[in-house]
């Protein structure tokens, strides 16, 4: 059965600001009436119609508007359910004077990402398709847009589906095992169970692992500067703002807070973080400032580790790109212990085009597709639950028991299933649609 919202809810799914027309939309088991009471009879479904929108169209009381109505019957919308939009003049007193009309009309206001938990609860989509519809709506860069486009589109379900398919076969196979342990089965059952639960490991590690890159594509890739004071950090984290983000100075010991710049290199968006230049220091707050600057360093998916002519350092931090500044005031090493050295000068601007062609390279590594043309993981959620379920696969491997096996393999089943929303995923939905933005 098709499940209805008890109520019928309401909200501008178009931006505020000025604009030439503001979609205001409806969904729930009253929009029929509703909207007869607006326009005083149906449209065409699913066809555009121009009409007068009153506060009640049977007594013409109170003119609201002339707009676009577009009526979706229940059950082929995108919530499921019965739903109308109305494209209205954009205009702020438009806006208010339709919303009280449908308040009055026993509507309510939408929660975030209400539209899109009916289509979820509907069975229109499911949780990781609503997901990637949060991530449309949200994407800023191409990278962004065709990672979430993709996961709108159901690649990524399939793949945590058909994983789930396997499983449930796996299963099946295990459980004829329990039920006829005595009987003939041939012991090419059990090998060629074995090996699907290998193959299915394989598969979920490389999927975490390559999951980082669609992580970095969605919330961006963090780039840490870091390097002893005065190296020019500050200097370069200007240079790739094109504007005085920090504070450039002689005196060593300029930066103290970390300041962050973003910004979109080969479309894909970046974070770049000056950070306090590193030294033992007697002083209270710049020793905070080198806390944090360590703390930036261990988060970032590359390091920028700067340094100043004639002052090569000791050691090369893991994930770093060794940068040698100030080149018009003497020569930079070509590699320090193996690691190739970029020589720049933020002064004359000598090495910076190479410096930023570096840098976009580095980005497209850090984001690059699966080399399988496997869809990538996009969200903490999504590894956590992939993790648990190899967990449990591997957990399985462990058990002679056919019964303690079968247990892990229904755990594993699980897991899955919570990624997509298909069990038991209650306590979750607030926070997966508690993100979305008001109208989606
Ligand atoms: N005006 C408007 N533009 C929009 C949306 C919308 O809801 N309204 N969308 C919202 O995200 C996106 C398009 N996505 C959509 C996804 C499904 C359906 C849908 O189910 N529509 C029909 C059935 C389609 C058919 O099979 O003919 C329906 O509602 O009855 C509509 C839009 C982007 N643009
Ligand atoms: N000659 C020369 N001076 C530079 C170059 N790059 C930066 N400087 C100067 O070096 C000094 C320090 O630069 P900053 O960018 O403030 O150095 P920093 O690494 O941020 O220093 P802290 O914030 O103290 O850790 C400033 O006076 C800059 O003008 C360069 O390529 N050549
Ligand atoms: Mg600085």
């Amino acid at each position: 059965m098709a499940y209805q919202g008890e109520d019928t809810i309401f909200a501008l799914s178009t931006g505020l600001g000025r604009a030439a027309i503001a979609v205001m939309r409806v969904s729930g088991a009253g929009s029929e009436a509703l909207l007869k009471k607006l326009i005083g009879s149906l449209p065409e479904a699913r066809c555009a119609a121009l009409r007068r929108v009153w506060q009640d169209a049977e007594t013409r009381n109170n003119l609201l508007d002339e707009a676009l109505v577009l009526w979706f019957p229940g059950p082929r919308s995108y919530t499921g359910e019965d739903g109308f939009e109305l494209h209205l003049h954009a205009g702020p007193a438009v806006i208010k004077a339709v919303a009280e009309a449908l308040v009055e009309g026993g509507a309510r206001p939408a929660e975030a990402g209400e539209f899109t938990r009916r289509a979820f609860m509907n069975g229109r989509m499911d949780l990781v398709e609503a997901e990637g519809v949060a991530d449309l709506v949200e994407a800023e860069t191409e990278s962004q847009r065709k990672l979430a486009l993709a996961q709108t589109d159901g690649a990524l379900s399939r793949l945590y589906q058909n994983w789930a398919d396997r499983l449930k076969r796996v299963l099946a196979h295990q459980e004829a095992l329990i039920d006829f342990p005595d009987e003939d089965l041939p012991p090419e059952v059990e090998q060629s169970l074995l090996d699907e639960i290998h193959a299915l490991i394989a598969a979920m590690q490389t999927h975490i692992q390559e999951g980082d890159r669609g992580e970095r594509i969605r919330r961006g890739v963090v780039f840490a500067i870091t390097g002893p004071p005065n190296a020019g950090k500050s200097s370069l984290l200007n240079w790739l703002a094109d504007r005085d983000a920090a504070i450039v100075s002689p005196i060593a010991g300029t930066t103290r807070d970390a300041i962050e710049i973003s910004g979109i290199l080969a479309g894909v968006r970046v974070t770049f973080v000056d950070t306090a230049g590193l030294r033992e220091t007697e002083d209270a707050i710049e020793a905070e400032g080198v806390k944090r600057a360590l703390f930036h360093v261990k988060q970032a998916d590359c390091v920028l580790q700067m340094f100043a002519a004639g002052d090569a350092p000791q050691e090369v931090f893991p994930a770093s790109v060794l940068i040698g500044n100030k080149t018009d005031l003497g020569p930079v090493p070509q590699a320090v212990q193996g690691h190739r050295v970029m020589p720049v000068s933020l002064e004359t601007g000598q090495g910076l085009d190479q410096l930023k062609a570096m840098l976009e390279q580095k980005v497209e590594a850090l984001t690059a597709s699966s080399a399988s043309g496997a869809p990538l993981l996009t969200r903490a959620r999504h590894k956590a639950g992939v993790k648990e379920a190899c967990a449990c696969l591997e957990g399985a491997l462990q058990q002679d028991w056919p019964e303690m096996r079968g247990e892990e393999l229904r755990l594993a089943m699980r897991a899955l299933g919570r990624l997509t929303g298909h069990v038991g995923v209650e306590d979750l939905l607030d926070a997966v649609f508690g993100q979305f933005c008001i109208g989606k």
